[in-house]
């Protein structure tokens, strides 16, 4: 196999104009990775390709069009030599404008205050195009809070003017769910990959939703029963192959797909998203920039979950389909007490590593969890790697789809209700405790749990404590799958506290609604949390977070104070939103529970207004697209990485 053939698309699709020249390397990269690879330095012939349409620039020749949103803002188009669309001219509605337009170009960053009338001012920056590469993305594909991120972020970034394309691959299961993809058309437009010592060809679907361009990978091996990474006998053996083929795919895509009209061009920048998509930055180093291409792009990569790195056997890297000259960007070694035979050398490939050391900016989704992984105890072996890049490191507490999750119109709970009137969440409640067979009792503390049944998850604790506290007054509904140990242990538990707990094993994205509006109290007793979704889903439906107090779960919940300055025995002006517990033990988190519980059923004013602080703080994603942008834009402001 020839991992160094170039792809066919880059010569089919010249999009520089400028002359190839020398990637940027940073010195501070160079301990890290090997030269340039000879075969690639060599391959100047396409330089002389790629240089021939080269022409004057005559940007925005299309002129002005509006874009139909309520903002109305004008933006031009901004068109490079080849017909790609590189970016917007932001034009505020008239009437708005404080500060007027000037030459603004997308990749010079500048800053256009547009004063919303009568509501406070908004900082709108220069739009970027923004490529996000993804191994799920709700509502096609989830599995968790990856998806829900995935598929809402992107919607928040193209609602403040920019260009986003998300990219994940097309799963087909044979399933009901399959029909999520109907909204999506085949491009016919595919391109060749070259890795696993041959040649694959991939296509693309794509549909435009919510101001965002959809594409999905199409291969056979996106194609059979189970979930995107695994089915009923367990992990897929081939995700390595499979998540290559996204990775090299997503690179193609700015250059050779026209959505809408134009391409993304080359002046973009790549989200990429946990292990899945971590080949990207490094393929953007050894394979694209190396002839001039992707030399104005720029990377992002966002750890999710520092447990999933994509390790393989380091003999695996030939296939990868990168330059033998990377192997130092991708190659690990685990430490000696982790091999399995005295013959083991430890060597692998790690593909989240590759990104760590290539990608221009890492975000974690919560500044606590940004902070953890450069630690020992949280950084699952990569803390040195990641402490050496602390400067670019930066964490972004995540949104929530507030339109999906609203208690006031959500389409999957028994009953409607808000912060201003409380009394459909009784209601949910009683439903809930038909539709599992529990004994109707609202007054009872139910407490709820939903999640992947994983260590992450802090399953164990819930196990050792669940028959003490099957002692106390209370009702406890699980929802989640995973390990079969915790699955059955579920199953056995339902039998043996029929009238107490329910363990619905599955995933069901209409329960996990009606779990979070019928409970009163969720709990988290994660090991880990990098940021935590269910925590913030519950405090906006008035359920109260008992959580360990852990990454991203430390810094959204608040303990409740009742003795807060002001405060009195109705409640009023105490602080709080639920109980975070530490250390993480049995005792600490039943102590934690105790005191919600013993709110609830003794202090109704001060739960109450638990319920309604935490119905009432801003779960939008405005506040971390915002800060998005600002390291979008300090991406661009240095060279690249590498
Ligand atoms: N059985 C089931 N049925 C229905 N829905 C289920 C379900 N099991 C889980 N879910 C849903 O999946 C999502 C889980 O999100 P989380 O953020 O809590 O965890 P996850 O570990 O997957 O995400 C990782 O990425 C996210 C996003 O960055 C981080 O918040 C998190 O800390 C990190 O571990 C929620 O939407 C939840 O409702």
């Amino acid at each position: 196999m020839d991992s160094l053939e170039l792809p066919r698309l880059l010569l089919h699709h010249p999009r520089s104009s400028s002359p190839l020249t020398r990637p940027q390397y940073n010195s501070r990269f160079l301990p890290q990775l090997p030269n340039f690879p000879s075969k690639l330095k060599n391959a100047t012939k396409y330089a002389t390709l790629r240089s021939i349409s080269g022409g004057g620039s005559d940007a925005s020749k299309d002129g002005p069009s509006a874009f139909d949103d309520d903002s109305a803002l004008l933006l031009s188009r901004e068109i490079d030599d080849f017909g790609s669309l590189v970016g917007f001219r932001l034009i505020p509605d008239s009437g708005k404008t404080t500060k007027t337009q000037g030459d603004l170009r997308s990749d010079e960053v500048e800053k256009l205050e547009v004063e919303n009338v009568g509501e406070e001012k908004a900082k709108t920056r220069v739009s970027y195009n923004i490529v996000f590469v993804t191994s799920e993305a709700a509502p096609y594909s989830k599995t968790g809070g990856l998806a829900d991120v995935c598929g809402s972020l992107p919607i928040a970034l193209a609602a403040r003017g920019h260009r986003v394309m998300v990219i994940s691959p097309r799963y087909i299961h044979g399933t009901a769910a399959d029909s999520k993809y109907s909204g999506a058309v085949d491009l016919d437009s595919g391109v060749k990959v070259f890795c696993f010592g041959g040649v694959q060809e991939v296509g693309f679907f794509h549909e435009y939703r919510e101001g965002v361009d959809w594409v999905f990978v199409d291969h056979p091996s996106f194609h059979r029963p189970g979930n995107p990474y695994g089915d009923k006998f367990g992990t897929f053996g081939d995700n390595q192959f499979r998540f290559t083929l996204l990775s090299h795919a997503a690179c193609e895509a700015p250059l050779v797909l026209p959505l809408g009209g134009f391409t993304y061009g080359e002046k973009c920048l790549f989200l990429v998203n946990d292990w899945h998509a971590s080949l990207v930055p490094v393929l953007l180093a050894s394979k694209y920039r190396p002839h001039g291409v992707y030399k104005d792009a720029r990377s992002i990569l966002v750890i999710h979950n520092i447990a999933h790195q994509g390790v393989e056997p380091a003999i695996t890297y030939s296939n990868l389909g990168l330059p033998p000259d990377w192997y130092g960007a991708l190659g690990w070694v685990f430490p000696t007490w982790a091999r399995t035979h005295a013959l083991d050398t430890g060597e692998a490939v790690n593909f989240l590593k590759g990104a760590i050391v290539t990608a221009d900016r890492i975000v974690t989704v919560s500044k606590g969890y940004s902070w953890e992984i450069t630690t020992n105890e949280g950084g699952f072996g990569l803390h040195e790697i990641l402490t050496e890049r602390r400067s670019i490191l930066s964490g972004i507490t995540n949104g929530i789809d507030v339109t999906e999750w609203d208690p006031l119109s959500d389409e999957h709970i028994a009953c409607n209700y808000s912060a201003d009137d409380l009394s459909g969440k009784v209601k949910c409640k009683i439903a809930l405790q038909k539709e599992l067979g529990l004994p109707v009792r609202p007054d009872c503390p139910l407490i709820g749990f939903v999640g992947r049944l994983d260590y992450q998850k802090g399953i164990d604790l819930i196990r050792q404590a669940i028959p003490e506290l099957m002692q106390d007054d209370v009702q406890f509904v699980m929802l989640g799958s995973g390990n079969p140990i915790y699955e059955d242990w579920m199953r056995a538990t339902e039998l043996a506290y029929k009238d107490q707990f329910r363990g619905w094993v599955g995933f069901n994205v209409p329960v996990s609604h009606r779990i979070t509006a019928g409970c009163d109290i969720l709990l988290m007793p994660s090991t880990f949390e990098p940021c935590g979704l269910n925590q913030l889903y519950a405090m906006r439906y008035g359920t109260i977070p008992v959580v360990h107090e852990t990454g991203g779960l430390r810094d959204t919940v608040q303990t409740f104070n009742p003795y807060a300055e002001g405060s009195n025995a109705e409640g009023s002006n105490a602080e709080g939103t639920g109980w975070t517990f530490s250390p993480l033990t049995k005792e600490s988190m039943l102590v934690a529970l105790r005191y919600a519980i013993q709110t609830f059923n003794e202090h109704k004013p001060s739960w109450e207004g638990l319920m309604k602080r935490g119905m009432t703080r801003d779960y939008t994603w405005v506040n971390a697209a915002t800060q998005y942008e600002q390291i979008i834009e300090w991406a661009f402001m240095d060279p690249p990485y590498c």
